[in-house]
């Protein structure tokens, strides 16, 4: 699939959902180029509708900067309660619905976001689709006090750990001032003993393994179809 057949089937996944998003509704949006066709979508039922809802969150600056260019007032998430519905993107989708997230580098406020959710949409093409969790690097969100730490104990764990590196070839930095470590190790058909380590490995703020928290995603396929797959 090349990147224009990507981008049109980001597209059709994004409208679905924007379409789903209900008038008045507390609303957090997540962070990608797939989101970023879903706040356009948004800008668009805002214009033609007069749509609006009671509040909005982001996961990213970027997504904020959109969304307010469309004329959207976005609030920080300690100013809600919960969020009705966060609709995101993923970077791998398995049968069960979880996912690795995080490729953007937004993982630590995106699961912070997805957390204080009732419900939670992923919007993505059939490429993130896989059977067991593998195919995309995991990244790791990890506190620079201890990153050289963390990142030999996840090589002696043969978890395969590159530093994530910024466009000038430096250290990437997050949001929060901390560096990225993926792991190009697959997660185990099971992913959950993976995440029970890294969430009690001391030095990791996040990591991008979101298991039991998607409700329901959206894919739109190449054959032309849109698939709306619920959590069982
Ligand atoms: O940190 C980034 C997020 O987890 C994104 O939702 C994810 O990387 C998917 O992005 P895209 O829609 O650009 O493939």
């Amino acid at each position: 699939m090349d990147k224009s057949e990507q981008d049109q089937l980001k597209k059709e996944a994004a409208t679905k959902a924007a379409m789903m998003v209900e008038s008045d509704s507390v609303l957090g949006v997540g962070t990608g180029s797939t989101v970023a066709f879903f706040i356009d979508a948004l800008g668009e039922r805002k214009e033609k509708e007069g749509f609006s809802l009671k509040h909005i969150v982001t996961t990213s600056n970027r997504s904020k900067k959109q969304l307010e260019g469309l004329g959207f007032k976005v609030d920080e998430l300690a100013d809600i309660d919960q969020a009705d519905l966060t609709v995101d993107g993923a970077d791998r989708v398995d049968d069960n619905l979880d996912g690795i997230k995080g490729g953007g580098g937004a993982l630590t406020l995106e699961k912070n976001v997805a957390i204080n959710s009732k419900k939670i949409i992923w919007i993505v093409d059939e490429s993130k689709l896989v059977h067991h969790l593998s195919g995309f690097p995991l990244p790791v969100e990890v506190l620079p006090v201890s990153a050289e730490q963390n990142f030999k104990r996840f090589e002696v764990e043969g978890l395969k750990p590159q530093w994530r590196l910024d466009d000038n070839g430096k250290r990437y930095v997050t949001h929060y001032g901390n560096y990225i470590i993926d792991l190009a190790a697959d997660p185990t058909p099971v992913p959950y003993g993976l995440a029970d380590y890294l969430d009690h490995t001391v030095g990791v703020v996040e990591h991008g393994l979101f298991l039991d928290m998607c409700d329901e995603v959206i894919i739109a396929h190449s054959d032309g179809t849109i698939e709306d797959k619920k959590r069982k």
